[in-house]
């Protein structure tokens, strides 16, 4: 028998509901370990940092966080913010501290139609609908650059700055990241949202390396849109959308419309990549730590373990992760809904049900490998 492969994992549970919805994908993994043969494990690391930790500790992480996080395979993380610690504080020290700190410049944020979900979005084909948001994780809006308290003003006229940052290098790699993806889907097109038309510099520069980079790409359908009209557009034309690439704050924004109108902030994945595998990549929901549900235990866990989908497949194994989607379609399908989606369930329940399927499916596949085999 061939060695088993050990996956370490650091699982940030971070706050709110994200320390429900990774408990969640933890069982998942779980179960693919148990019933793989002895093939692979996870190891997995905890770190308890979050807004729990800034209350005792007065940071975020550990100053050395970023660097303890370097040798795993994969980060597995929950969400950031509470009340009690700033917004700004609590994201810019943990989420941003990751994602810029080990360079995850890709951010995949898929837009999944699942059955048996009400739709908010009234469209003959609902159940066909799927596009990617590739998300630049790295700069742009959320470069930092700004300040407050500039000197020598008085009180009712103080005034804040806050600067977008784009360079052509993190503009062509998130770019030529939307072709490359786009080559491998059924339909090759690539849409691009800017706002160029207002922002005259970092988005015009946005503009012109796609135009560049799209000539390399002859095989690729290409659109362009201004972000309020491709707002628009995820509700009129969503047929159009394949690949849809964007700055950092506009493909946050587009994420959270587009897995509303897919049913809920509650199912939506995500993968903060960093493509080159220098550094290990983080894997997450969309949705944030949800304060107005959280310790309730009806967090809907699909966004979380749909990411555990993301991670599998990073980490190699393809067939788990289309195995984890198949059998989160057939939950939903079956109608197990936490109340986000108008069911009744809770998050345990989803989760039992997911592992439940997950079990049939690999069932079912052990018959039909066996059969063959004959
Ligand atoms: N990547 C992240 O960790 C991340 C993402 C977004 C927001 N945040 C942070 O989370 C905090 C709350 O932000 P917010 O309220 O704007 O966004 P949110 O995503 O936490 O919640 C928005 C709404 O969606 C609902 N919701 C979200 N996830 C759900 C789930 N899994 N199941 C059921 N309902 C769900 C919430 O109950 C809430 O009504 C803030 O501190 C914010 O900075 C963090
Ligand atoms: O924009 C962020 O970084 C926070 C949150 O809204 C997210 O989508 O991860
Ligand atoms: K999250
Ligand atoms: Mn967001």
């Amino acid at each position: 028998m061939s060695e088993s492969k050990k996956f370490r994992l650091a699982v940030i549970p971070g706050d709110g509901i994200g320390k429900e919805v990774v408990r969640e994908g933890l069982r998942v993994l779980d179960f693919f370990e148990q019933n793989s043969g002895g093939k692979y494990s996870f190891e997995s690391d905890f770190f308890p940092w979050g807004c729990e930790y800034y209350l005792e500790h007065g940071k975020m992480m550990d100053e050395d966080g970023v660097d303890k996080l370097r040798d795993y395979d994969a980060i597995y993380f929950g969400a950031v913010g509470f009340p009690g610690v700033p917004d700004h504080v609590s994201l810019w020290g943990l989420r941003i501290a990751i994602c810029q700190g080990l360079d995850q410049w890709a951010n995949i944020r898929p837009v999944e139609f699942l059955p048996g979900v009400p739709r908010r979005l009234n469209h003959p084909e609902a159940d066909k609908l799927n596009w990617v948001l590739i998300r630049e994780n790295s700069e742009g809006e959320y470069s930092g650059v700004g300040g407050r308290n500039f000197t020598g003003r008085g009180p009712g006229k103080e005034v804040a700055v806050q600067s977008s940052l784009f360079t052509e290098h993190g503009c062509e790699r998130i770019i030529r990241y939307a072709f490359d993806l786009a080559r491998t889907r059924k339909r090759k097109k690539v849409t691009s949202v800017t706002k160029s038309n207002a922002q005259q510099f970092g988005m015009v520069l946005w503009d012109e390396v796609f135009e560049h980079v799209s000539k390399e790409y002859p095989d690729v359908e290409t659109d362009q849109w201004l972000v309020d009209a491709m707002a628009a557009q995820f509700v009129l034309r969503p047929e159009e959308l394949e690949v849809v690439v964007a700055s950092n704050l506009f493909a946050d924004i587009l994420s959270d419309l587009g897995s509303a109108l897919s049913g809920s902030l509650g199912i939506a994945a995500s993968a903060n990549l960093n493509p080159e595998r220098r550094t290990p990549s983080m894997f997450e929901s969309v949705h944030g730590s949800a304060p107005d549900i959280a310790g309730k235990g009806i967090a809907n866990p699909i966004g979380t373990i749909g990411s555990a989908a993301l991670m599998l497949d990073h980490l190699g194994l393809q067939e788990e992760a289309e195995q984890l989607n198949q059998a989160i379609r057939e939950t939903t399908r079956q109608g197990y809904l936490t109340r986000d989606l108008g069911g009744t369930h809770n998050t345990e329940e989803i989760t039992d049900a997911i592992i439940d399927n997950l079990g049939k499916i690999q069932a079912n596949q052990d018959t039909k490998e066996k059969s063959t085999s004959h």
